[in-house]
């Protein structure tokens, strides 16, 4: 154990050169008796009885005064003790140390203000109508008290009539004596009223006739009509409204908090405060923290902020607030720490601020971060593309697809990226960005898994070729780290730009057919694309190991786990062990909390919501990426967009037509070579690759090693089919269509 190792303030071993040594037995008696013998007038040990290896026990305390040895050096500074510094309080809250805690200040305070000026606005003809009513028995009231006030009788009368009640020579003499003092009182008073009287008596006649501004009768009458309606209306029926039936919101104390813990059931926290009530401890003075306080609690030993974490409903009822407005999360230092912020009002009725990246000005590189969430206190979390791989996993209506497609939308404005993917679900939320992608594919049928899964193996191919390239430039010294460079994205005809290729509901292509051979290739491409510039974003609803292999979901360095069932589905998404942490995505509710989840890969994991981008958002934004890539001739031709968004040509009768003469068998780049002859438009460009992934939907075509000669007499064997095997897919294929 290190010797700056946390230690327990009850921790009795003592740390010797970094080791933590037993704390040794000691006998009180023996040690007392001795101490006793030693003579209880001393004033300190006497010097025999003083054994050095008597480390005092923790119940003896000594505190007859210190004997005092012989003069030292003088200390350099006797005023100044470093060991006793006073734990100060700071000079400022500690929300006004930040310009994010100012704004948020600033921010709640206008609402606030907002709030109740829009309350009272709406009641203001009632409060009329009560000004109305109270402001005449004010004035009746109030006239009342000045003539009884200036009159002196006020106590004074009372006092009288007692004193003549008894009768006796001395209560007449306290009789007089009283009045004496009620006419004294009376006269100054009746003056200052009349002064009074002739002064108000003035200013009205000023207010009326005077040269005074226009408002200024208006105002006055305001004012005197408020003091009337104060002076006349009962105690108990104010003026105006209560805003709050309660506090508007419920501030965090130590002991409400102490409250919210003690009722989660946990056996761990009740035992030990039922033991000491300091049990649960605040390192930190609870705060306020953006829009909402936040205290940072010390769990009693063994108890685990995971465990808190698990409880948030529980925890939630016990402080009267609703679910969105509490969040525990697991503190910095030690397991046993929770950090728990509860905002002002819930995440849900708190308005997240828009997207900045809606902003016109806003652009994007991939190299550095960009906003993708905010917090529940509304702060942005900046999340980057370059070197990262994403997996984006949830339930139905969790907001993985949103969230995904903040994530392309921003990547869409760095004119660099290049963007291809698939969305399997079919519904086109993707559609939107369509014009800046150069490969888009939607829908669960057969011929877009076929072109999915042709994709998967087209990264691969695409992922050597980058390879290649980086090696060339690495030996050039452009490459120092064997990575691509900002330098390297941005140059013209390196083929290093960046690469985006995002599948949203992958788990269609990892159940299909091609599941088993997709997951494989896919994994490679995500531990080789990540130095070359190739991103790969995944979104998936079902993170089961077959709907999304392991071998892919351990090499994805970014997670964001919105709202799941279980804590397998959790794991799946945020990595192993992540829902014992307390990092549980559990905890959100599918639809109602749409975009919150847990984002892992930036810093510490903490809950976040995506930015909320709508389709008529999201057009303005490819809007502006078109007129990027315009400018920066990158944005992708028709043709382009349309040799890979073609629908699938009939492959099997294109090969049929061109086969070979009487061959049996033939390799696949020469038969691509004849399918381009035969339809460019459709085979252009197809490799051995491409084919194998078309003629995947007809099992009977084997692709095998086919042994043949080159045109230069060469032997060798490639990649090919037989001519049977085509012949018999082709009758099958029939043969299901006429049924
Ligand atoms: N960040 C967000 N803030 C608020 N609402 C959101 C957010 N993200 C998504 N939503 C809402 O949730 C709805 C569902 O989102 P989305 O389609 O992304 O869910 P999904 O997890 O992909 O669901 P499915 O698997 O059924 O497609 C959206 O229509 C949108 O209204």
């Amino acid at each position: 154990m290190s010797s700056n190792a946390y230690q327990p303030d009850d921790f009795d071993g003592r740390i010797i050169d970094g080791e933590v040594v037993d704390a040794e037995v000691v006998d009180l008696d023996k040690v007392r008796n001795r101490r006793a013998g030693a003579g209880g007038t001393s004033t300190g040990p006497a010097a025999d009885d003083i054994d050095p290896d008597d480390g005092g026990d923790a119940e003896s305390l000594d505190d007859d005064a210190p004997t005092l040895g012989a003069p030292v050096d003088r200390d350099d500074d006797p005023g100044f003790t470093p060991t006793r510094r006073p734990d100060r309080r700071a000079i400022l809250p500690r929300w006004a140390y930040t310009m994010r805690g100012i704004k948020a200040a600033i921010r709640w305070q206008l609402k606030d203000l907002g709030y109740v000026s829009a309350f009272h606005a709406v009641r203001l003809p009632k409060y009329a109508g009560k000004l109305l009513v109270w402001c005449p028995v004010g004035l009746f009231k109030g006239t009342g008290r000045l003539l009884l006030w200036a009159s002196a009788e006020d106590g004074n009368y009372g006092l009288r009539q007692a004193a003549a009640g008894r009768g006796s020579s001395s209560d007449i003499d306290q009789w007089l004596k009283l009045d004496a003092r009620r006419q004294r009182q009376a006269t100054w008073r009746w003056w200052l009223l009349a002064a009074g009287a002739g002064a108000t008596t003035t200013a009205g006649l000023i207010l009326a006739y005077g040269p005074v501004p226009e408002w200024a009768p208006w105002a006055a009458s305001a004012l005197a009509v408020g003091l009337l309606a104060r002076v006349g209306r009962p105690d108990d029926k104010p003026i105006t409204d209560r805003v709050t039936e309660a506090t508007r919101y419920r501030k965090l104390t130590a002991e409400l908090v102490r409250r919210g813990l003690t009722s989660l059931g946990l056996s761990g926290i009740n035992s030990a405060v039922a033991k000491d009530p300091r049990a649960i401890s605040f390192p930190v003075d609870i705060h306020r923290d953006g829009p909402g306080h936040i205290a940072i609690v010390d769990l009693p030993y063994g108890v685990e902020a995971s465990e808190v974490v698990a409880r948030r409903g529980k925890l939630a009822s016990a402080l009267r607030l609703p679910l969105d407005q509490v969040w525990p999360e697991p503190a910095d230092g030690h397991t046993g720490r929770l950090a728990l912020w509860v905002g002002y009002e819930p995440a849900s009725q708190m308005k997240q601020p828009v997207w900045p990246l809606l902003s016109a000005s806003a652009k994007v590189d991939v190299f550095k971060p960009f906003p993708l969430a905010t917090t529940p206190r509304l702060e942005n979390v900046d999340v980057s593309l370059m070197f990262r791989n994403y997996l984006f996993g949830g339930q139905p209506g969790s907001g993985k697809t949103f969230a995904l497609r903040d994530l392309v939308l921003a990547a869409a404005l760095d004119a660099r990226t290049e963007i291809r993917g698939y969305e399997l679900k079919g519904v086109g939320d993707f559609a939107v960005l369509e014009p800046v992608m150069t490969e888009y594919g939607n829908g669960f049928d057969d011929d877009t898994l076929a072109r999915c899964f042709a994709f998967i193996e087209w990264l691969y191919e695409e992922c050597r070729r980058r390879s290649k390239r980086i090696e060339h430039y690495a030996r050039l010294g452009k490459a120092p780290e064997n990575k691509v460079t900002p330098e390297l994205a941005s140059l013209k005809g390196s083929g290093l730009h960046p690469l985006v290729a995002w599948f949203d509901e992958l788990q269609e292509l990892m159940t299909s057919k091609y599941g088993k051979d997709a997951g494989e290739i896919l994994e490679k491409v995500i531990k080789l694309g990540r130095a070359l510039g190739v991103i790969i974003l995944i979104g998936t609803q079902i993170p089961d190991k077959d709907s999304l292999p392991t071998g892919i979901t351990r090499n994805v360095n970014s997670r964001f786990c919105l709202s799941v069932a279980d804590q397998t589905a959790n794991d799946m998404i945020l990595g192993t062990s992540s829902y014992k942490q307390g990092y549980r995505a559990t905890v959100f509710q599918p639809v109602d909390e749409a975009g919150w989840g847990i984002l892992r890969g930036f810093g510490k994991p903490a809950s976040v919501r995506s930015y909320y981008v709508n389709t008529d958002a999201a057009a303005r934004i490819v809007t502006r990426a078109v007129a990027l890539r315009q400018t920066a001739g990158t944005l992708p031709t028709p043709e382009e967009q349309t040799r890979t968004a073609a629908p699938v040509a009939d492959v099997l009768a294109d090969l049929a037509q061109v086969w070979p003469g009487d061959d049996k068998k033939a390799w696949n780049d020469t038969l691509c070579g004849l399918l381009a002859e035969l339809r460019p438009e459709a085979y252009q460009g197809w490799g051995s690759a491409q084919l194998t992934a078309a003629l995947k939907p007809h099992p009977i075509i084997k692709v095998g090693d086919v042994y043949g000669r080159l045109s230069d007499g060469k032997e060798t064997t490639r990649r090919g089919i037989t001519h049977d095997h085509l012949l018999k897919a082709i009758a099958e294929r029939d043969r299901k269509k006429s049924r």
